[in-house]
């Protein structure tokens, strides 16, 4: 077998209020992010006692990809490691190598292209590897698996339970909305591999799934892909319309009842049940819509299976793809895909 271990690869989250403003930190630095809007967050993240889901969710995930690994005699061990917060990957990477891992593969828990959700991960590799030095495992990265059943069928359940909780007579004024994290449009632009098509692959690949599940969860249904949690300086542009803008359009044009789908998310960490169940769902109340917020595959058994798929198939010679979309897919991106944006200095 080419590959020894599994890492799975997160964005972390703090557990302790203490934590907040240090993590807070790592997540921001160089990234000119006004001390306003960090301001802000961290009483996002004080609201749940300092304690970001995000961590616990991954124990679990980690847990059950131990469990399906073990079930089907795939004889990997799973390590895991975040870019923010400890369990910080290069810590991870270190005990990796104490413990003879040569050569891993890495499932990070974003399913699209993008410097924040693919490149920064590849970049996060490359610096645990440095910082561990001489004898650091090599470290393979999934593929993105933004269409891949798995990922895909539980977000359509997730879609129809949230639709089977409104009221069917208002079913014609009924909307679909998904959500993904709003990026600058600048990172849009730049998503993919060069020459990039716009309108970039992280929202090509996004428009491809909200397509699919809603095709498959609500074919009567009007849909649309809208932005959440916008962070950074009001005076550069990120993709809009921000979720909570769009929820009151769509209330003056007469919709009545709105399902939000978080597909750009893997589990219901901070992002969603803030920004969305929250405020969103705040906005939607002020504005008289009828609102439920549809689930993220978190432990979804077919979302765990498809963790050891996407091993197994990176390790046959002529892959079978199981995917639903057609954008053109990778193993391994090339060098000049996703560039990073200009950095600025940290305040
Ligand atoms: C594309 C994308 C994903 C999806 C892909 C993936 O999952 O990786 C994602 C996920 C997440 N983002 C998260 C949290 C935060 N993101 C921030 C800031 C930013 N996100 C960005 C993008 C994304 N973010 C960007 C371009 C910034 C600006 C700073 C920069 O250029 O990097 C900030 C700073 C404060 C603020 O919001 O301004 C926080 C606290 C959490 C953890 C939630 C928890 O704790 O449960 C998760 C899963
Ligand atoms: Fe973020």
């Amino acid at each position: 077998m080419p590959y020894d271990a599994l890492v799975l690869v997160s964005f972390g989250g703090p557990e302790r209020p203490e934590d907040v403003i240090p993590f807070l930190e790592n997540v921001t630095r160089g990234r000119g992010v006004p001390p306003e809007r960090l301001a802000a967050v961290a009483e996002h993240y004080y609201s749940f006692g300092g304690v970001s889901p995000i961590n616990q969710q991954n124990r679990e995930l980690m847990a059950a990809i131990e469990a399906d690994f073990s079930a089907n005699e795939l004889p990997l061990p799973v390590y895991w490691g975040n870019r923010n917060w400890h369990p910080l990957l290069t810590d991870t990477v270190a005990e990796m190598k104490a413990d003879g891992v040569k050569r891993a593969l890495a499932f990070v828990t974003s399913a699209y292209g993008g410097y924040s959700s693919c490149r920064q991960y590849l970049e996060d590799f490359a610096k645990a590897r440095a910082a561990v030095g001489e004898g650091a495992p090599v470290i393979d990265k999934l593929r993105h698996f933004a269409d891949h059943p798995g990922f895909v069928s539980p977000h359509i359940d997730a879609v129809r339970a949230a639709l089977d909780t409104l009221d069917p007579a208002r079913r014609e004024t009924t909307r679909l909305v998904f959500t993904a994290h709003s990026i600058p449009n600048s990172m849009a632009m730049t998503a993919g591999p060069p020459p990039v098509d716009p309108p970039g692959r992280y929202v090509a690949q996004l428009r491809e799934t909200a397509a699919l599940v809603a095709a498959a969860a609500a074919p009567d249904l009007s849909w649309d892909l809208v932005w959440q949690s916008r962070s950074g300086p009001p005076s550069v542009p990120w993709l809009e319309p921000d979720v909570n803008d769009h929820l009151a359009a769509l209330a003056d044009t007469g919709v009545t009842s709105v399902v939000v789908s978080p597909i750009g998310f893997v589990s219901d960490h901070l992002e969603v049940i803030w920004d969305l169940d929250n405020e969103a769902a705040a906005t939607a109340k002020e504005r008289g819509l009828d609102f439920v917020r549809a689930a993220t595959p978190g432990t979804d058994p077919r979302f765990v299976a498809m963790v050891r798929e996407l091993v197994l198939e990176r390790m046959e010679p002529h892959p079978d793809r199981l995917r639903l979309g057609t954008l053109p897919l990778w193993d391994t991106c090339p060098a000049d895909c996703c560039t990073p944006p200009a950095r600025r200095p940290s305040s």
